[in-house]
Protein backbone atom coordinates (compact mmCIF):
# COMPACT_ATOMS: atom_id res chain seq x y z
CA UNK A 1 0.00 0.00 0.00
CA UNK A 2 1.49 3.32 -1.02
CA UNK A 3 -1.24 5.70 0.10
CA UNK A 4 -3.67 4.97 2.90
CA UNK A 5 -6.24 7.30 4.41
CA UNK A 6 -7.79 6.14 7.67
CA UNK A 7 -10.97 7.70 9.11
CA UNK A 8 -10.17 11.07 7.56
CA UNK A 9 -12.48 14.00 8.25
CA UNK A 10 -11.97 17.52 6.99
CA UNK A 11 -14.00 20.56 7.95
CA UNK A 12 -13.64 24.20 7.03
CA UNK A 13 -15.13 26.05 10.00
CA UNK A 14 -18.39 24.19 10.63
CA UNK A 15 -18.67 22.78 7.13
CA UNK A 16 -17.76 19.10 6.85
CA UNK A 17 -16.16 18.67 3.43
CA UNK A 18 -14.90 15.11 3.83
CA UNK A 19 -16.53 12.54 6.08
CA UNK A 20 -14.88 9.41 7.37
CA UNK A 21 -12.76 8.68 4.32
CA UNK A 22 -11.03 5.30 4.22
CA UNK A 23 -9.02 4.71 1.09
CA UNK A 24 -6.03 2.58 0.15
CA UNK A 25 -4.13 3.00 -3.09
CA UNK A 26 -1.75 0.30 -4.25
CA UNK A 27 1.72 0.81 -5.61
CA UNK A 28 1.57 1.28 -9.38
CA UNK A 29 -2.19 1.83 -9.36
CA UNK A 30 -4.03 4.69 -11.09
CA UNK A 31 -7.06 5.80 -9.11
CA UNK A 32 -9.51 8.29 -10.58
CA UNK A 33 -11.62 10.39 -8.24
CA UNK A 34 -14.93 11.57 -9.67
CA UNK A 35 -17.80 13.54 -8.20
CA UNK A 36 -19.82 16.71 -8.54
CA UNK A 37 -18.35 20.18 -8.17
CA UNK A 38 -17.78 20.96 -4.53
CA UNK A 39 -18.00 17.30 -3.40
CA UNK A 40 -14.48 17.46 -1.93
CA UNK A 41 -12.25 15.96 -4.64
CA UNK A 42 -9.54 18.63 -4.69
CA UNK A 43 -9.51 18.74 -0.90
CA UNK A 44 -8.89 14.98 -0.86
CA UNK A 45 -5.98 15.39 -3.28
CA UNK A 46 -4.51 18.25 -1.22
CA UNK A 47 -4.66 16.10 1.92
CA UNK A 48 -2.53 13.48 0.15
CA UNK A 49 0.29 15.94 -0.46
CA UNK A 50 -0.05 17.84 2.80
CA UNK A 51 -1.39 21.08 1.30
CA UNK A 52 -4.34 20.60 3.65
CA UNK A 53 -4.34 18.75 6.95
CA UNK A 54 -7.19 16.52 8.10
CA UNK A 55 -9.37 17.69 11.00
CA UNK A 56 -9.04 14.09 12.21
CA UNK A 57 -7.67 10.83 10.88
CA UNK A 58 -4.45 9.61 9.30
CA UNK A 59 -2.89 10.12 5.89
CA UNK A 60 -0.19 7.54 5.26
CA UNK A 61 2.25 8.02 2.41
CA UNK A 62 4.43 4.93 2.35
CA UNK A 63 5.43 4.51 5.98
CA UNK A 64 4.64 7.99 7.31
CA UNK A 65 1.47 9.58 8.59
CA UNK A 66 1.94 12.98 6.94
CA UNK A 67 -0.85 14.53 9.01
CA UNK A 68 1.66 14.55 11.88
CA UNK A 69 4.64 16.04 10.03
CA UNK A 70 5.93 19.60 10.18
CA UNK A 71 6.57 21.59 6.98
CA UNK A 72 10.23 20.61 6.77
CA UNK A 73 9.43 16.90 7.12
CA UNK A 74 6.60 17.28 4.63
CA UNK A 75 8.98 18.78 2.07
CA UNK A 76 11.04 15.58 2.20
CA UNK A 77 7.97 13.42 1.57
CA UNK A 78 6.93 15.73 -1.27
CA UNK A 79 10.20 15.08 -3.10
CA UNK A 80 8.73 11.69 -3.86
CA UNK A 81 5.49 13.22 -5.16
CA UNK A 82 4.62 15.25 -8.24
CA UNK A 83 1.50 17.34 -8.59
CA UNK A 84 -0.10 18.55 -11.79
CA UNK A 85 -2.35 21.43 -10.80
CA UNK A 86 -5.64 22.29 -12.47
CA UNK A 87 -4.31 25.53 -13.93
CA UNK A 88 -0.80 24.19 -14.55
CA UNK A 89 0.70 26.64 -12.02
CA UNK A 90 3.73 27.46 -14.14
CA UNK A 91 5.98 30.43 -13.37
CA UNK A 92 5.05 32.94 -16.06
CA UNK A 93 8.40 34.73 -15.95
CA UNK A 94 10.42 31.56 -16.59
CA UNK A 95 10.97 29.62 -19.77
CA UNK A 96 9.50 26.15 -20.18
CA UNK A 97 12.93 24.61 -19.48
CA UNK A 98 13.43 26.69 -16.32
CA UNK A 99 9.97 25.72 -15.09
CA UNK A 100 10.83 22.04 -15.47
CA UNK A 101 14.27 22.57 -13.90
CA UNK A 102 12.96 24.61 -10.96
CA UNK A 103 12.46 21.82 -8.41
CA UNK A 104 15.72 20.11 -9.39
CA UNK A 105 17.64 23.35 -8.85
CA UNK A 106 15.93 23.95 -5.49
CA UNK A 107 16.01 20.45 -4.07
CA UNK A 108 18.87 18.50 -5.62
CA UNK A 109 22.63 18.80 -5.83
CA UNK A 110 22.69 17.94 -9.53
CA UNK A 111 24.95 19.97 -11.83
CA UNK A 112 23.46 22.29 -14.44
CA UNK A 113 24.55 19.83 -17.12
CA UNK A 114 22.74 16.97 -15.40
CA UNK A 115 19.66 19.12 -14.90
CA UNK A 116 19.74 20.15 -18.57
CA UNK A 117 19.84 16.52 -19.58
CA UNK A 118 16.83 15.63 -17.39
CA UNK A 119 14.85 18.65 -18.64
CA UNK A 120 15.49 17.65 -22.25
CA UNK A 121 14.49 14.06 -21.59
CA UNK A 122 11.26 15.01 -19.75
CA UNK A 123 10.26 17.58 -22.39
CA UNK A 124 10.86 14.90 -24.97
CA UNK A 125 8.59 12.51 -23.03
CA UNK A 126 5.73 15.01 -23.12
CA UNK A 127 6.36 15.88 -26.78
CA UNK A 128 7.65 19.42 -26.20
CA UNK A 129 11.35 19.20 -26.85
CA UNK A 130 11.24 22.07 -29.33
CA UNK A 131 9.58 24.40 -26.84
CA UNK A 132 12.25 24.58 -24.13
CA UNK A 133 12.85 28.30 -24.65
CA UNK A 134 9.22 29.34 -24.94
CA UNK A 135 7.48 31.31 -22.23
CA UNK A 136 4.29 29.82 -20.72
CA UNK A 137 2.10 32.58 -22.22
CA UNK A 138 3.20 31.43 -25.67
CA UNK A 139 1.70 27.97 -25.10
CA UNK A 140 -1.80 26.54 -25.37
CA UNK A 141 -3.60 25.19 -22.29
CA UNK A 142 -2.79 21.60 -23.26
CA UNK A 143 0.88 22.39 -23.78
CA UNK A 144 1.00 24.07 -20.37
CA UNK A 145 -0.44 20.94 -18.80
CA UNK A 146 2.24 18.90 -20.51
CA UNK A 147 4.97 21.22 -19.17
CA UNK A 148 3.41 20.83 -15.75
CA UNK A 149 3.57 17.06 -16.18
CA UNK A 150 7.22 17.25 -17.30
CA UNK A 151 7.96 19.22 -14.13
CA UNK A 152 6.08 16.68 -12.00
CA UNK A 153 8.06 13.74 -13.42
CA UNK A 154 11.45 15.51 -13.34
CA UNK A 155 12.23 13.97 -9.95
CA UNK A 156 10.97 10.57 -11.05
CA UNK A 157 8.52 10.52 -8.15
CA UNK A 158 6.73 7.38 -7.04
CA UNK A 159 3.43 9.25 -6.79
CA UNK A 160 1.79 11.79 -9.10
CA UNK A 161 -1.40 13.65 -8.22
CA UNK A 162 -3.38 15.26 -11.02
CA UNK A 163 -6.12 17.84 -10.47
CA UNK A 164 -8.41 17.82 -13.52
CA UNK A 165 -5.63 17.29 -16.08
CA UNK A 166 -7.95 17.26 -19.11
CA UNK A 167 -10.40 20.02 -18.17
CA UNK A 168 -10.67 22.77 -20.74
CA UNK A 169 -8.89 20.76 -23.43
CA UNK A 170 -10.21 19.61 -26.78
CA UNK A 171 -10.74 15.83 -27.13
CA UNK A 172 -7.49 15.29 -29.06
CA UNK A 173 -5.35 17.12 -26.51
CA UNK A 174 -7.25 15.44 -23.66
CA UNK A 175 -6.43 12.09 -25.28
CA UNK A 176 -2.73 13.04 -25.42
CA UNK A 177 -2.72 13.87 -21.72
CA UNK A 178 -4.47 10.59 -20.93
CA UNK A 179 -1.83 8.70 -22.90
CA UNK A 180 0.90 10.46 -20.94
CA UNK A 181 -0.76 9.54 -17.65
CA UNK A 182 -0.86 5.92 -18.81
CA UNK A 183 2.75 6.18 -19.97
CA UNK A 184 3.93 7.32 -16.53
CA UNK A 185 2.16 4.33 -15.02
CA UNK A 186 3.37 1.73 -17.50
CA UNK A 187 6.91 2.94 -18.16
CA UNK A 188 7.75 4.69 -14.90
CA UNK A 189 5.57 2.53 -12.59
CA UNK A 190 4.17 5.65 -11.00
CA UNK A 191 1.20 5.52 -8.64
CA UNK A 192 -1.32 8.13 -9.76
CA UNK A 193 -4.38 9.78 -8.30
CA UNK A 194 -6.40 11.73 -10.85
CA UNK A 195 -9.27 14.05 -10.00
CA UNK A 196 -11.42 14.35 -13.09
CA UNK A 197 -14.86 15.23 -14.42
CA UNK A 198 -14.05 13.48 -17.66
CA UNK A 199 -15.57 9.98 -17.60
CA UNK A 200 -13.90 8.86 -20.85
CA UNK A 201 -10.58 9.78 -19.30
CA UNK A 202 -11.41 7.99 -16.03
CA UNK A 203 -12.39 4.79 -17.89
CA UNK A 204 -9.23 4.89 -19.99
CA UNK A 205 -6.60 5.66 -17.37
CA UNK A 206 -7.92 4.24 -14.10
CA UNK A 207 -7.56 0.84 -12.50
CA UNK A 208 -10.24 1.89 -10.02
CA UNK A 209 -12.61 4.82 -9.79
CA UNK A 210 -13.70 6.40 -6.51
CA UNK A 211 -16.86 8.47 -6.51
CA UNK A 212 -17.29 11.14 -3.86
CA UNK A 213 -20.78 12.29 -3.03
CA UNK A 214 -21.29 15.01 -0.44
CA UNK A 215 -17.91 14.30 1.14
CA UNK A 216 -18.23 10.50 1.29
CA UNK A 217 -16.83 7.78 -0.94
CA UNK A 218 -19.96 6.04 -2.19
CA UNK A 219 -18.30 3.81 -4.80
CA UNK A 220 -14.80 2.43 -5.29
CA UNK A 221 -14.70 0.03 -8.20
CA UNK A 222 -13.23 -0.68 -11.61
CA UNK A 223 -14.62 1.01 -14.71
CA UNK A 224 -16.98 -1.83 -15.62
CA UNK A 225 -18.51 -1.94 -12.13
CA UNK A 226 -18.93 1.84 -12.11
CA UNK A 227 -20.62 1.79 -15.55
CA UNK A 228 -23.03 -0.89 -14.40
CA UNK A 229 -23.51 0.42 -10.85
CA UNK A 230 -27.02 0.13 -9.48
CA UNK A 231 -26.47 3.23 -7.35
CA UNK A 232 -28.63 6.03 -8.76
CA UNK A 233 -26.18 8.72 -7.64
CA UNK A 234 -23.40 7.05 -9.62
CA UNK A 235 -25.57 6.58 -12.71
CA UNK A 236 -26.76 10.17 -12.56
CA UNK A 237 -23.20 11.47 -12.33
CA UNK A 238 -21.69 9.34 -15.09
CA UNK A 239 -24.60 10.07 -17.40
CA UNK A 240 -24.43 13.80 -16.72
CA UNK A 241 -27.83 13.86 -15.04
CA UNK A 242 -29.40 12.14 -18.06
CA UNK A 243 -30.90 9.07 -16.42
CA UNK A 244 -31.32 6.29 -18.97
N1 LIG B 1 -9.59 26.57 1.99
C1 LIG B 1 -10.92 26.45 2.07
N2 LIG B 1 -11.64 27.19 2.95
C2 LIG B 1 -12.98 27.04 3.05
N3 LIG B 1 -13.71 26.21 2.29
C3 LIG B 1 -13.05 25.45 1.40
C4 LIG B 1 -11.63 25.53 1.23
N4 LIG B 1 -11.27 24.66 0.25
C5 LIG B 1 -12.40 24.06 -0.17
N5 LIG B 1 -13.48 24.53 0.52
C6 LIG B 1 -14.86 24.10 0.34
O1 LIG B 1 -14.90 22.70 0.37
C7 LIG B 1 -15.83 22.18 -0.59
C8 LIG B 1 -15.14 21.18 -1.48
O2 LIG B 1 -14.18 21.84 -2.28
P1 LIG B 1 -13.26 21.05 -3.31
O3 LIG B 1 -12.43 22.07 -4.02
O4 LIG B 1 -12.57 19.95 -2.61
O5 LIG B 1 -14.35 20.44 -4.28
P2 LIG B 1 -14.19 19.72 -5.68
O6 LIG B 1 -14.99 18.47 -5.59
O7 LIG B 1 -12.75 19.57 -6.02
O8 LIG B 1 -14.92 20.76 -6.66
P3 LIG B 1 -14.61 21.16 -8.19
O9 LIG B 1 -14.94 19.94 -8.99
O10 LIG B 1 -15.59 22.27 -8.43
O11 LIG B 1 -13.17 21.58 -8.28
C9 LIG B 1 -16.40 23.40 -1.31
O12 LIG B 1 -17.65 23.70 -0.75
C10 LIG B 1 -15.41 24.50 -1.03
O13 LIG B 1 -16.03 25.74 -0.95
Amino acid sequence: MLIKLIDVNKSFKDYKVLKNINLSINKGETLAIIGASGSGKSTLLKLMIGLERPSSGQVWIKNEDIAKLNEEELDKVRLNMGMVFQYSALFDSMTVADNVAFGLREHSSLTEAEIGHIVEEKLNTVGLKDFANYMPNELSGGMKKRVSLARAIAFEPEIILYDEPTSGLDPVMAGKIDKLIKYTQEKMHVTSVVVTHDMDSAYYIADRIAMIYEGEIIALEDAHAIKTSSDKRVQEFINGGRII
